[in-house]
């Protein structure tokens, strides 16, 4: 593993350099891999690892995902099954159902796990809560996470683009002696870019917090703050949004994601730059008590409550719809709407 300074601390990380794709694909070439569930991480994986030269079988019920997973070019009966029947195939399972469905299937699951085979989880969930989800896997089988920093969506794109996003690994169990190599294979075969290592607790702690925190929750509860300010002070939706959004994502965060912030604000004016250094410290100090308590709650489990309860009622698809129109309708994302259409480059 390559030794690297992350801002003063030492880390070891796994590169495609060190561990190439040929080394990867060898040392898994005995396996099926069995890839269960076809939502948004299925697909990304199975079509990267088929893309990758790796034996990939889909498992999934039937439904309008099967058909999706047709039309990516899986074949019924070939490389596409029912779960039982890829449950039965793989040698390597690939358990990508969302978390809750995850407690549902186990049972089924779990009488397919014989001796030799390895449990691989994307997520740190099922494992850490296993007092809640049920989850305890067999002590014969080698159990590993590879989870993609990133949407399933993204990890296909930046492939198909030549890129790879980032994921961390873990060994929860090594019944076999080689389970951290299976994981680093699988993890350069899923398509990531490089690997770094966490172990289930801190990859599940971390990823609730982020996903609640600045990349999903917090950036809409901030983003929805300042344009209301904006509209109660007289401002037009097009005006508010572009100086809330779309010039965040369009032109200032491609610029933090290729240099870093301070590069960023190099590239703004010296009124912003006066303004956003004299400003970042009273956001930081609002903001704050807030992602505290964020971590006490994804500490104290609740957050893995709540998920599993509302997740695991029979219409929960039909309630997050619900949701995700109050977003979609609002005033700030219909706004939203008007303005992508007018990037020069959807016409
Ligand atoms: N969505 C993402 O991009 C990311 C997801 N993950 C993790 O990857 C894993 C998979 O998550 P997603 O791809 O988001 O899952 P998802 O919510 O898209 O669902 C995956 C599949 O589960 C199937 N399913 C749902 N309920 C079922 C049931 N009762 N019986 C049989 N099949 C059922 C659906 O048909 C779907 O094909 C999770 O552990 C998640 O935390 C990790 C990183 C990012
Ligand atoms: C995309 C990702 O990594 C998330 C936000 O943690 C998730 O979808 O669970
Ligand atoms: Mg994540
Ligand atoms: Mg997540």
């Amino acid at each position: 593993m390559a030794k690297l300074n992350f801002g003063g601390v030492e880390e070891e990380v796994v590169t495609r350099e060190e561990y190439p794709l040929e080394k990867s694909r060898e040392f898994l070439k005995k396996q099926t891999i069995a890839v269960i569930g076809y939502g948004v991480q299925g697909p990304g994986q199975a079509m990267n690892m088929r893309d990758n030269g790796f034996n990939v079988i889909v498992g999934q019920r039937p439904g309008k995902t099967y058909d999706k997973a047709v039309a990516d070019g899986w074949v019924p009966g070939k490389t596409l099954f029912s779960i039982e029947d890829a449950l039965k195939k793989g040698t390597i399972i690939c358990f990508l159902l969302s978390d809750a469905a995850q407690i549902a299937l186990w049972p089924t699951v779990k009488q397919y796990l014989k001796k030799g085979k390895t449990l691989y989880f994307s997520h740190g969930f099922g494992i850490t809560y296993s007092k809640k989800t049920g989850i305890k896997p067999p002590k014969n089988v080698d159990v590993v996470l590879v989870a993609p920093k990133g949407s399933g969506t993204s990890l296909r794109r930046l492939f198909v683009e030549g890129k790879g996003l980032n994921s961390s690994f873990a060994v929860y169990q090594d019944a076999s002696g080689h389970a951290r190599e299976t994981a680093i294979a699988m993890g350069i075969g899923v398509g990531s870019g490089y690997l770094f290592e966490t172990d289930f607790y801190r990859e599940v702690t971390s990823d609730l917090t982020g996903e609640r925190g600045t990349l999903m929750g917090a950036i809409q509860g901030i983003f929805a703050a300042q344009y209301e300010v904006l509209r109660e002070n007289g401002h037009s939706p097009s005006e508010a949004f572009n100086e809330t959004v779309e010039e965040l994502t369009q032109s200032l965060m491609p610029l933090v994601a290729e240099n870093g912030m301070d590069w960023m604000y190099a590239n703004c004016s010296t009124t912003a730059q006066r303004g956003a250094l004299d400003w970042w410290k009273p956001f930081h100090d609002a903001t704050k008590p807030v992602f505290k308590k964020l971590y006490q709650s994804v500490k104290s489990q609740k957050e893995a409550t709540q998920s599993i309860t509302r997740n695991s009622e029979p219409d929960y698809r039909e309630k997050l719809e619900v949701e995700l129109a109050e977003l979609r309708e609002s005033e700030m994302w219909q706004a939203g709407k008007t303005v992508r259409s007018l990037r020069p480059e959807r016409n």
